[in-house]
């Protein structure tokens, strides 16, 4: 068959495949090419024994039929020693079938711990160790499909299955997560919930009904989710008898029960409950935790606090993350003290290795200076204050900073304190993101302007909710000159350049937790932004401004590729009138991670003499 989904050089994991749709899913697979561990434990169905009849025997029909297997009958619990098989025999895994399972039926007074326990270890845990043993394998690869085996049990309840229906619909949620979690690496997560006649089900169901639902009925859906070509992710399926559906959440519209001002009361609770549960009036369908979940509720407590606003719920459908542009934050007494204004040198890199370090490093310097991108250290808090609040909510792992505009009005001074005032002037749709705008204008103890920053964010994921795409209030980059470049400042930075530079006060854990920015979709921590910012303005000021910071008016760049500490950032630039264009490069890759940026010197006298 010409169009046959096909699994040749593919390595398919099932678990509990020694009888029942686990067989089935395994003698599948082979045909169509994979090369299949075959795992049982060979136990009965409550949990009980162990044996390797049963998965030897679907090897042999594998084998003799042509095909790949090999058996393995470790527990699911042992589930780094089940994915060694695959990896021993064949180098590598590329599918599970989470499948394995036991019962414990009892009514819910009747049921044990015992009975509680097992069935969340061989359910829930199994899946878990199987899958978290494979994951690496399959992130290298950057290919995986997983499958989680839920039931109706979990989904709608089942008399006498409490254990099981809890460890089912356990499986969804764990299969939720890993949708999100592999995506980036096109590692696909979806669940099934089967009705299939199989050692479980005969103990619940009658022979004639266990004839018609068949395992084969049952294993194309999973044939088909596990192929290559299939980008289903996170889906929940029921499957039996021939018939294959998906399932979602639907909510209602619910009611708005609480009034600005007033105690919420159950009594206001009762009186709403007709709306509560209405799904006719204005339901909908769920799936994303920021902007179905917390995001909502964030956007329903603004129309809360501001009832006046024409978007009132209940249509906050209308509502996009626009709503929040004009959300404003002020923060008073933000001390730049000397020792903050030293420890940002530092974490720029300034280095006493450099000739020119004591101005900006030490504090009984006769020129003692702060660097003017400082600023965006002092304004940092408003961001996240701003993003946070009204309609906006955030995947903080899909945050990356796009791009960044500084303009000095007054050189810096330590030992002041200055007041911030930042707004949300923009939101844009780009598609595949969303970018957020906000601007942050610092003032000193005299209300007088000291500088202004345009903070561009960039949230993956977050966009196609139909916004503009082009902003007219953000500073926009400029192409770099088409010539050789006037200079060049090649610095390494060190491998705890982050660490560092997020004492200065960005303390996004991106920078530093192995585990957020894996989650973000990276191998390793990645350097802030405004750290290599800081660098570039540290070779403009030497190589333009004789590190005069009175010369330094405004700056502007493009954050266009992720920088890991420990890389070394070549920063080229060109003079042309009063602008500075630069753009930097990673030293070890070639790749721009800068790009399109300028300063514009001052050439006002009046600021010079501050
Ligand atoms: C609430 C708390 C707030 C805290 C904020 C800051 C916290 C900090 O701790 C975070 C950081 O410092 S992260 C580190 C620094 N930043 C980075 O490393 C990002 C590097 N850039 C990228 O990876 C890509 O540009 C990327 C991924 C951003 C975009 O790349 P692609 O997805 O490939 O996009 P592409 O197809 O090239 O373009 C799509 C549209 O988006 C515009 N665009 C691209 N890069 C942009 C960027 N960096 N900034 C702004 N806009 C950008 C493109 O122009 C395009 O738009 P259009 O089609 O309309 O022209």
């Amino acid at each position: 068959m010409a169009d046959q989904l096909r699994f040749d050089g593919k390595v398919v994991l099932v678990t509990g495949a020694g009888g029942g749709l686990g067989r089935e899913y395994a003698l599948e697979f082979a045909r169509r090419g994979a090369s299949v561990v075959v795992n049982d434990l060979g136990g009965d169905i409550k949990g009980g024994g162990k044996s390797s009849v049963a998965a030897d025997k679907v090897v042999d029909e594998i084998r003799k039929a042509g095909g790949k297997a090999v058996a393995n009958y470790d527990s699911v619990e042992d589930g780094e020693k089940v994915v060694q098989t695959a990896l021993d025999h064949y180098g590598g895994i590329d599918i599970v079938v989470n499948n394995a399972g036991i019962l414990r039926d009892r009514s819910f007074l009747r049921t044990s711990d015992a009975d509680w326990d097992i069935v969340h270890r061989v359910h829930l845990r199994g899946a878990f160790k199987v899958t978290r043993a494979a994951w690496s394998h399959m992130r290298e690869k950057k290919f995986g499909r997983v499958i989680m085996t839920s039931s109706d049990a979990g989904i709608f309840g089942n008399r006498g299955q409490a254990n099981y229906s809890a460890a089912k619909l356990g499986l969804y949620g764990f299969s939720n997560t890993l949708a999100i979690e592999g995506a980036k690496n096109n590692i696909y997560c979806n669940t099934i919930a089967p009705t299939a006649g199989s050692r479980l089900t005969k103990t619940v169901m009658p022979d004639e009904v266990i004839n018609v639902l068949k395992p084969e009925y049952v294993a194309p859906l999973v044939i088909y989710l596990c192929h290559e070509s299939s980008q289903e992710n996170g889906g929940l399926f029921e499957v039996g008898g021939g018939y294959v559906t998906k399932l979602r959440w639907q909510r209602a519209g619910g009611a708005v029960v609480r009034k600005k001002g007033v105690q919420m009361t159950a009594e206001q609770v009762r009186d709403c409950w007709n709306d509560i549960v209405d799904f006719e009036t204005n339901p909908d369908y769920p799936v994303n935790i920021s902007t179905d979940g917390a995001g909502r509720i964030l956007s329903i407590i603004d129309q809360i606090e501001n009832p006046e606003d024409p978007n009132a719920y209940p249509n906050p459908g209308g509502k996009g993350p626009e709503a929040a542009i004009g959300s404003k934050m002020r923060i008073e007494n933000v001390e730049l003290s000397t020792r903050d204004a030293m420890l940002y040198a530092l974490s720029i890199g300034v280095s006493t290795t450099q000739e020119n370090h004591l101005k900006f490093a030490y504090e009984n310097s006769e020129d003692f200076s702060v660097i003017p991108t400082m600023s965006v250290c002092l304004a940092f808090p408003v961001m996240p204050g701003i993003m946070k609040s009204d309609a906006v909510s955030i995947d903080y792992t899909q945050l990356l900073h796009g791009e960044q505009y500084t303009e000095c009005f007054k050189p810096l001074k330590s030992d002041e304190k200055y007041s911030i005032e930042g707004e949300l002037v923009d939101v844009l749709d780009k598609g595949k993101g969303a970018i957020f705008i906000t601007e942050a204008k610092m003032f000193d103890k005299n209300e007088e302007l000291v500088s202004l920053n345009q903070f561009t964010t960039f949230v993956r994921g977050a966009g196609g909710f139909g916004g503009k795409r082009d902003s007219t209030v953000a500073k926009q980059p400029l192409p770099t000159p088409d010539r050789q470049p006037d200079a060049v400042v090649s610095e390494k930075t060190s491998l705890d350049q982050a660490a560092l530079y997020r004492l200065s006060g960005d303390y996004n854990p991106l920078h530093i937790d192995p585990n957020f920015s894996a989650m973000g979709g990276f191998e390793k921590p990645i350097l802030h932004g405004l750290c290599s910012y800081g660098f570039a303005a540290r070779a403009v000021l030497n190589k333009f401004c004789n590190d005069d910071v009175a010369k330094f008016k405004a700056m502007k760049v493009r954050f266009s590729k992720p920088v890991l500490p420990g890389q070394t950032l070549q920063t080229e630039m060109w003079l042309e009138g009063d602008k500075v264009h630069f753009c930097t490069k990673i030293g070890e890759t070639g790749q721009v991670c800068l790009s399109n940026g300028y300063v514009i010197l001052n050439k006002d006298d009046r600021l010079a003499k501050l």
